[in-house]
């Protein structure tokens, strides 16, 4: 298969990546990350999540966070909502994508969202039925698609199952998320051939943690499947809260790089998506996880 000419590319950092942080991160830091990210020209940003602020204390201020953003014309600006509560204080917020999530196993999915899969694609139904009432676009998640941190090996059979239920049920793209970043090449190559034969391979995107160091492999692998749509985080920050060890999304930086070795396009800038990533771990305290910009900054 010919690689694509164009890849669209899903920032996650603002969510995924800050959710999992324990120090108090204030609106305002996460305002200048988002319009950093805009002007670096990504397309796509997953600003917050509307969750239970006791599971997930970090994500407390998204409507604030949404309230404050400058919001660029053709820029989608969405949410996690794993409930109709969710939906509901998303819509009050102003927002116009959202973002289900489920797991591939059962006992990430209890641990994460405190049910079981079949419960939480129920609950996700009423979601998806007010979103469509306004308008609004939803994405899935499946988490744990090569692994999970509690259940182990996951057959890739069951990502499928549930990524079609995500889709029957109005999914415009299901994200299978490699949460704990234990996938290699050839699962990843395996993963996708199996769930396209249920979901059309230009309704999947890749959703890689680098835990092991194989995200951009495995990101190479996904492209030779056809598949044209990655989720990642500016400076690799992140983790999850419900998987011990599990460390950041794949640094969008290197993404950006490898996919611009490839003459494939993204639309974003490298050395202003460098400096958005600089300025938020100057925020944290710490070095950027991403290769691309450690390089480049030790060129200064
Ligand atoms: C799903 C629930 C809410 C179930 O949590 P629950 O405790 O079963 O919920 P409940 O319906 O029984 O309600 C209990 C309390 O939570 C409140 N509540 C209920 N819903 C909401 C809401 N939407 N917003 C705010 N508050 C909410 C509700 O109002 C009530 O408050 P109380 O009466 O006790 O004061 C909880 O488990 C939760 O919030 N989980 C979120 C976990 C999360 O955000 N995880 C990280 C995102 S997933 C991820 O990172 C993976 C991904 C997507 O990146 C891909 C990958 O890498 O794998």
């Amino acid at each position: 298969m010919s690689l694509p000419s164009h890849v669209r590319l899903v920032e996650v950092g603002p969510r995924d990546g800050l959710q999992n942080e324990k120090q108090p991160i204030g609106v305002a830091d996460k305002v200048r990350l988002i319009d950093d990210l805009s002007a670096a020209g990504l397309g796509y940003i997953e600003v917050g999540s509307f969750v239970s602020p006791k599971w997930v204390p970090q994500m407390a201020g998204s409507a604030e966070v949404f309230a404050g953003i400058d919001q660029r014309p053709g820029v989608t600006y969405a949410a996690l909502t794993p409930n109709l509560q969710g939906l509901e204080a998303a819509l009050a917020a102003g927002v116009r994508e959202v973002a289900v999530f489920a797991a591939a196993s059962e006992a990430f999915s209890q641990r994460n969202i405190n049910c079981s899969i079949a419960e939480s694609l129920k609950r996700f139904e009423p979601v998806m039925a007010a979103a469509q009432d306004h308008g609004i676009r939803v994405r899935g998640y499946v988490s744990c698609v090569l692994g999970c941190p509690y259940d182990g090996a996951i057959q890739a059979q069951q990502v499928a199952v549930v990524s079609r239920e995500l889709q029957a049920m109005g999914c415009y793209e299901v994200s299978l998320g490699d949460t704990i970043g234990v996938g290699t090449a050839g699962a990843v190559r395996n993963l996708f051939e199996v769930v396209g034969r249920e979901v059309p391979r230009e309704c999947l995107a890749g959703h890689f943690h680098d835990t092991y160091g194989q995200a951009l492999a495995n990101i190479y692998a996904s492209l030779l499947e056809g598949i044209a749509v990655f989720d990642s985080s500016v400076a690799g920050l992140g983790g999850c809260p419900y998987a011990r060890g599990a460390t950041g999304n794949v640094a969008s930086e290197d993404v950006v790089y490898l996919l611009e070795g490839l003459g494939i396009e993204t639309g974003v800038d490298l050395p202003g998506l460098i400096k958005a990533g600089q300025r938020i771990s100057q925020v944290l305290g710490r070095d950027s996880a991403s290769r691309v910009a450690r390089a480049r900054s030790a060129l200064e």
